[in-house]
């Protein structure tokens, strides 16, 4: 069923497990996400960026909402990034139950404003916020604290920013950043950090760019004729702990996207002869599905619908 974002974060909190929040582009990566949350019980959230709007529209949104909808497991679509208040309007307008507005490269008291205005109006109409505090970026261990505290979140500054919004829940910068290469090897995650924000808070917390960048499919990825640098993600144990400390709601893209370009190439590779859609984009749900199948064991939320 089609639920708020609350529905399924302030459980995910309570109980300390994290539930994962796929991006979708097309019915076969909302099937990936939704069916197999359904076979293990899980929650799950189904979340588009505005580029995922843009190319798909509403279409897109229909999809989900009708296949969320008919499943016997909670589901939220989730706008993720949102950048404006129009934008996170026009979300909810599509039928989205839950809104990012990710105001977080704005000075402090700006992106309170910003984020305000989306909590009210989104509250009026039962939809549920997300907001951003601190800036997402790789970090080294070698960095010096000061360089490292002018863009993770500051716990005390979080307490400040929840009272004065009134976000449902919080995207923290804790050492993750977007995409295949998360920094050199394996980031680092700041799990003091984490932890005494989750100390002072109450809300639901949200982990980006926590794709794992599995070793086995990047291998796959070149073997069957893509090119990719030394990428890393996050690691299983790290979100495992973050999990355990206040962070409910984990986000990730990119190992779905190296996944059904993984099967695809490797459908087109070996079988030359072959051009029956549903024979390359198949195998692609397939592997998604698999990833899906990992991040949902990994963050514990297996069994809990
Ligand atoms: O944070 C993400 C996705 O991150 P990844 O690139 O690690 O999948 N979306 O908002
Ligand atoms: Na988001
Ligand atoms: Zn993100």
């Amino acid at each position: 069923m089609l639920v708020t974002g609350n529905d399924i974060l302030v459980p995910a909190r309570a109980g300390r497990y994290g539930v994962p929040s796929f991006n979708t582009n097309n019915m076969e990566i909302t099937q990936a996400i939704i069916h197999t949350a359904e076979r293990l019980r899980s929650p799950v959230m189904v979340q588009m960026s505005e580029g995922a709007i843009k190319y798909g529209g509403q279409d897109l949104a229909n999809i989900v909402k009708d296949i969320a909808g008919r499943a016997t497991i909670p589901v939220a679509l989730h706008l993720d990034h949102g950048s404006s208040y129009e934008s996170a309007l026009k979300a909810i307008k599509m039928g989205f139950t839950s809104v990012m507005i990710d105001a977080s490269h704005h000075p402090f008291e700006e992106n309170v404003r910003e984020t305000r205005r989306v909590v009210e109006a989104a509250h009026a109409m039962g939809i549920s916020v997300e907001a951003e505090l601190g800036r997402l970026g790789g970090i080294e261990e070698h960095i010096v604290v000061d360089e490292k505290d002018a863009f993770l979140t500051d716990p005390e500054e979080a307490v400040q920013f929840i009272e004065q919004t009134g976000t449902d829940y919080l995207a923290i910068a804790i050492g993750t950043s977007h995409g295949a290469y998360k920094g050199k090897g394996r980031p680092y995650i700041d799990h003091a950090r984490i932890e005494k924000i989750a100390q002072l808070t109450t809300i639901p917390l949200v982990a980006h760019g926590s794709s794992g960048v599995p070793a086995e499919i990047v291998g796959r990825f070149r073997a069957s004729g893509g090119e990719i640098g030394d990428a890393a993600g996050i690691a299983d144990e790290d979100l495992q702990r973050a999990t355990g400390h206040g962070i409910a709601k984990v986000n990730v893209d990119t190992d779905l996207r190296l996944a059904s370009t993984v099967a695809i190439r490797e459908v087109l590779q070996q079988n030359p002869k072959e051009f029956d859609p549903r024979k390359v984009f198949g195998p692609a749900r397939d592997l998604m599905g698999q990833i899906v199948e990992h991040k949902l064991r990994v963050l514990g939320s297996v069994g809990k619908a």
